[in-house]
């Protein structure tokens, strides 16, 4: 699936505020991805990891600056700024009578002159990412007929069709099983080294937050409160003080912190 990605990718985002419903959701967010490395979003529920990943992709209103490769994203038109950032939702709307492989296409409109139709190309990055994300069998299926790890994997496919070098991906994994979780963030993993792809995902699971990103940024409630590489920010003072779990942290076998939940002592 190389080929057709231009520029770095690297994104840089400066005091990055969203106010929804006159409530302040995120405040004075700063963070910096190089290109080709992976950032995860961690954060207590409501923190604001999802806005976050919205105001990234230019889907909401937002104070600040986020600039891809130097460029201000939200002041790019639409299509420029699809084959620039590919954004794949956590719960989107999928229409239910639409196939598989239609649904999968739709991330190439970028690419597609208005009122003209798909290329071979289009067809075989279309097939290609289907394959690699083990849904060739699922191809004429209805959306409304899959499971929600199907329906997953369908969404994350369309975000891959769209061959940008910034991939936003808002908690890719939740409703996988634990061979699909691992098969997907591989996937993202192995893109990412192959085309050089900027990945940015929000993650609840911190085990594999920690295994997969090269730079964690702690968000609670609104702000970013520590960033780093993994060891640096799943700390056992961290997670205590911003998601109130009682947690003990080792090192794993490559050195990457490995988060346990312990029983509070006071049963
Ligand atoms: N459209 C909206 N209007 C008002 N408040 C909103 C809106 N969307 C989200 N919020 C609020 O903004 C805050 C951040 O929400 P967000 O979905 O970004 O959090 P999150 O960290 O992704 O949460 P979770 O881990 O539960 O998915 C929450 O308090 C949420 O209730």
């Amino acid at each position: 699936m190389s080929g057709g990605i231009e520029g770095s990718g690297g994104i840089e985002v400066r005091g990055l505020g969203v106010t929804l419903d006159e409530r302040e959701v995120l405040a004075d967010v700063a963070l910096s991805v190089g290109g080709g490395e992976w950032l995860t979003i961690i954060g207590p529920n409501g923190a604001g990891k999802s806005t976050l990943l919205r105001a990234m992709a230019g889907l909401i209103a937002c104070t600040g600056e986020v600039l891809v490769d130097g460029v201000c994203a939200r002041r790019l038109r639409p299509r420029p700024r699809a084959r620039l950032i590919a954004y794949a939702p956590q719960n989107p709307l999928l229409p239910p009578d639409m196939s598989v492989y239609d649904y999968a296409l739709l991330g190439r409109t970028p690419y597609i002159p208005y009122l003209g139709r798909e290329s071979a190309r289009d067809r075989e990055v279309t097939e290609s990412v289907l394959e690699r994300l083990d849904l060739t069998g699922f191809a004429s299926r209805r959306l409304g007929h899959l499971s929600g790890g199907e329906r997953q994997r369908v969404v994350l496919a369309r975000a891959l069709t769209q061959q940008a070098p910034v991939l936003l991906l808002d908690e890719p994994t939740t409703a996988l099983d634990l061979g699909h979780q691992q098969q997907v963030l591989e996937l993202v993993d192995r893109l990412r080294l192959a085309d050089r792809l900027t990945v940015v995902t929000t993650l609840h699971d911190l085990n594999l937050a920690g295994q997969y990103a090269d730079t964690l940024v702690l968000l609670a409630p609104g702000r970013a409160v520590a960033s780093g590489p993994p060891k640096q920010v799943l700390t056992e003072p961290l997670l205590a003080r911003h998601f109130g779990a009682h947690v003990q942290v080792e090192p794993g076998a490559d050195g990457r912190p490995l988060v346990h939940l312990t029983r509070p002592e006071e049963r």
